[in-house]
């Protein structure tokens, strides 16, 4: 059997045009220009071209998009002082701080500070905890992109077997508790988890957000099953060039899985226009409005 790709691209750029849509009108009707700021710290240069493309969408949407750069060396103070400012600029709604940030910087001190309103990657305790009351305003990038993916191409996930591996505040966490929302029967595993293979062997939908290149192999995954690879991993390719690829193997999950998550293009390609969306509900929500519903 040969997996159905699953179209990450195809699906965010329906996305993307109804979010132009609610654009045009939340300008047209209100006078409201969706702002996002962004912040980078040092000069990583994968997290250079991230941050790139997203000030470019965000400007393509017809947003306000200020990019804010500091230096590597940047102190913990420089950063939340910066936060501070965007957290009062009312053209502004919403605030991404790109991780990670360099060692002298606490990734929680930063989050500490950063108005909840505005958190556009749901990081902060608050979004955090509305996730795991079932009141998110706000939800984390990646894991609603692979929602919307999984609803697209297999519908209801209701009782099936849902493994994340990884648990970062990022991705694996906020995306457990999704696929648990929306009734999966969820396992999460971690560095520490015995006999991963055997794990993965019983999940009808298998997610992995690990970082490590091609880990996941071919005969982990369950006949049939979805596979979204959250992974993105630059790695050497012919000819001196790098490549980019997953965690799972993806010549050998393809043999078996039944839809799986192409990288790029697949999961990955969500992230971006889901963080559009949420910079779209954050400014309605600010400027008091109902929350549109894209
Ligand atoms: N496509 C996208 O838009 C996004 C992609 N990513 C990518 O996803 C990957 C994961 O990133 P992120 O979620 O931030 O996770 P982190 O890099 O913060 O953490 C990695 C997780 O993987 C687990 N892990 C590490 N080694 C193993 C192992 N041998 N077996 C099982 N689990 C293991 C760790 O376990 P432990 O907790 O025990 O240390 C940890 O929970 C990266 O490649 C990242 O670039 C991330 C976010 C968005
Ligand atoms: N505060 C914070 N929020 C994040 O959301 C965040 C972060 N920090 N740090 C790093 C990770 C990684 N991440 C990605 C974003 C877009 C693509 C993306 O656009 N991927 C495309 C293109 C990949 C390419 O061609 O390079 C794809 O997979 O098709 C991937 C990964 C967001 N992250
Ligand atoms: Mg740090």
């Amino acid at each position: 059997m040969t997996a159905a790709l699953i179209d990450g691209k195809a699906h965010a750029a329906k996305l993307k045009a109804r979010l132009i849509e609610e654009t045009a009108r939340l300008k047209a009707e209100h006078g409201l220009v969706p702002g996002l700021a962004t912040v980078l710290v040092g000069n990583d240069p994968a997290s250079e071209v991230y941050v790139r493309n997203k000030n470019k969408t965000a400007e393509a949407l017809g947003f306000k998009s200020v990019h804010h750069h500091l230096a590597e060396t940047a102190s913990e103070a420089e950063v939340l002082d910066l936060v501070r400012a965007l957290n009062a600029d009312p053209s502004v709604h919403g605030i991404l701080v790109q991780m990670p940030l360099p060692k002298q910087i606490r990734e929680q001190a930063v989050l500490d500070v950063l108005d909840p309103a505005k958190d556009v990657d749901a990081l902060t305790p608050t979004n955090a905890g509305l996730l795991l009351s079932g009141r998110a305003k706000l939800v984390s990038c990646t894991p609603a992109g692979m929602m919307i993916l999984l609803k697209e191409t297999i519908g209801a996930v209701a009782g099936l077997e849902a493994l994340v591996i990884g648990r970062s505040l990022l991705f694996g966490k906020p995306a457990a508790l999704l696929l648990q929302a929306a009734n999966a029967t969820v396992t999460m595993a971690h560095s520490k988890t015995r006999d991963l293979a055997e794990v993965c062997r019983r999940a009808d939908i298998l997610v992995a957000a690990i970082g490590k290149p091609e880990f996941v192999r071919g005969d982990w995954v369950k006949p049939g099953a979805t596979v979204i690879d959250v992974g993105i991993n630059r790695v050497p390719a012919a000819e001196g060039k790098t490549k980019l690829v997953g965690d799972v193997a993806f010549a050998e999950a393809v043999e078996r899985a039944g839809h799986i998550t192409p990288v790029p293009g697949g999961v990955g390609a969500m992230t971006i226009i889901c963080l559009m969306r949420n910079t779209l509900i954050a400014a309605a929500a600010l400027a008091g409005l109902a929350v549109p519903s894209v």
